[in-house]
């Protein structure tokens, strides 16, 4: 009888129990869609950077031409609710949402700073490379003189990981003066920003003999070096490097045959000296960067007679650059130094011209 009355009841029990499987199929779809597209696009981009990785190690390609990846992340969120979030992405100060969204990756430089040696050129790599925005190579890599042979895969593998958004920098203050280095940076990318920071020749000049005698305490006086034999501040001798160093037009003519000017960005590295904060400003806009980096991130160590940072990528407390920068540099003979001064001054003048900006060396 009760078979008779409900005669459909054994197949309604599975009914029921479909049912029950097709709502929770359902509603764990629509969690997959509402939260779960992100690690699907993640998953994307991962493999995105696996393949150009091993595309690189076959055939060396310029990956500095990559596209960036667009997050997208957030296209199953509501429209304000996806804005809101994409700003927080986006705003420099939330490095680790970023963080958690995409792969690190080492890509070759954006920008170099070329020189000049002695110049102040680790004093801005530092000072730049406080944004949140920026990675740096920490020591000089010489790649585009010493390692060039090695290729571009060497040279990425010596870059430090980068986010989307970040761009990678590196310092190498031989570049500048290097016959071949223009061409070989054009060659693998001509959109290459171009940094220079340049202070009066003679100081540089002494600034790096006092570099060379502090590890060679042998060698002659700067005034024998600087000068031909027996000409009593007559003849400056040219073929002494930290001379030629300082002809400063001589080799930015060569840099100027591959980039234009509005290309290279130059730096004062007496300004530097006394108000970074302003050389660092227009280094950020010269990076098409926000201005995160201001005088809050300096203050002036009296000790030491130089701006020091309150604190960096990897350093929590005040540092200041170590003791190889800002030595005191030995006494030389004024007169030797007036010579110099003669010397270097049409080439300044022309360097000026060139460059469109009066740096105001004596
Ligand atoms: N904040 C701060 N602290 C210390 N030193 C500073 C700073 N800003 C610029 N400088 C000047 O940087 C000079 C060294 O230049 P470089 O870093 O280009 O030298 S190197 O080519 O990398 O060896 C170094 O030259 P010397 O004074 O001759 O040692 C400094 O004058």
């Amino acid at each position: 009888m009760m078979y008779k009355s409900y005669p459909m009841f054994p197949h309604f029990k599975l009914f029921l129990l479909c049912l029950f499987f097709c709502a929770s199929f359902l509603s764990f779809s629509l969690y997959l869609l509402h939260h779960g597209s992100i690690y699907f696009i993640r998953y994307d981009v991962h493999q995105y950077f696996k393949n150009v990785d091993r595309k690189n190690d076959v055939k060396e390609s310029l990956d500095h031409n990559l596209p960036l990846i667009r997050w997208d992340g957030f296209s199953s969120y509501g429209k304000s609710e996806a804005r809101v979030h994409e700003e927080l992405y986006r705003t420099p100060q939330y490095p680790f949402l970023r963080h958690q969204s995409l792969q690190p990756v080492r890509k070759l430089p954006d920008a170099l700073v070329i020189g000049v040696k002695k110049g102040g050129t680790r004093a801005l790599l530092e000072f730049i490379r406080l944004h949140p925005d920026v990675r740096a190579a920490g020591s000089e890599i010489h790649f585009f003189d010493r390692h060039y042979p090695k290729g571009y895969h060497w040279y990425r593998k010596h870059m430090p990981p980068t986010l989307e958004g970040q761009i990678t920098i590196e310092k190498t203050p031989s570049y500048f003066v290097i016959r071949e280095v223009p061409q070989r940076v054009y060659e693998m990318n001509p959109a290459m920003k171009i940094l220079v920071v340049v202070r009066d020749p003679v100081t540089r000049a002494i600034s790096d003999y006092t570099q060379v005698v502090s590890k060679n305490t042998t060698i002659p006086k700067f005034e024998d070096l600087a000068f031909k034999n027996g000409s009593q501040f007559g003849l400056v001798d040219t073929t002494w490097i930290p001379i030629r160093i300082g002809v400063y037009v001589r080799h930015l003519e060569r840099w100027l045959h591959y980039f234009p000017l509005k290309q290279i960005h130059f730096v004062s590295g007496e300004r530097l000296i006394v108000d970074p904060a302003a050389e660092i400003a227009n280094v950020q806009d010269f990076l098409g960067l926000k201005r995160v980096i201001t005088e809050k991130h300096f203050y002036f160590n009296t000790t030491k007679g130089f701006h020091c940072l309150k604190k960096s990528e990897g350093h929590s407390s005040p540092h200041c650059l170590g003791k190889t920068k800002g030595r005191n540099h030995p006494p030389i003979d004024s007169a030797a130094i007036e010579r110099l001064r003669e010397f270097y001054r049409p080439f300044n003048v022309r360097f000026y011209q060139v460059t469109g900006i009066n740096f105001g060396w004596p």
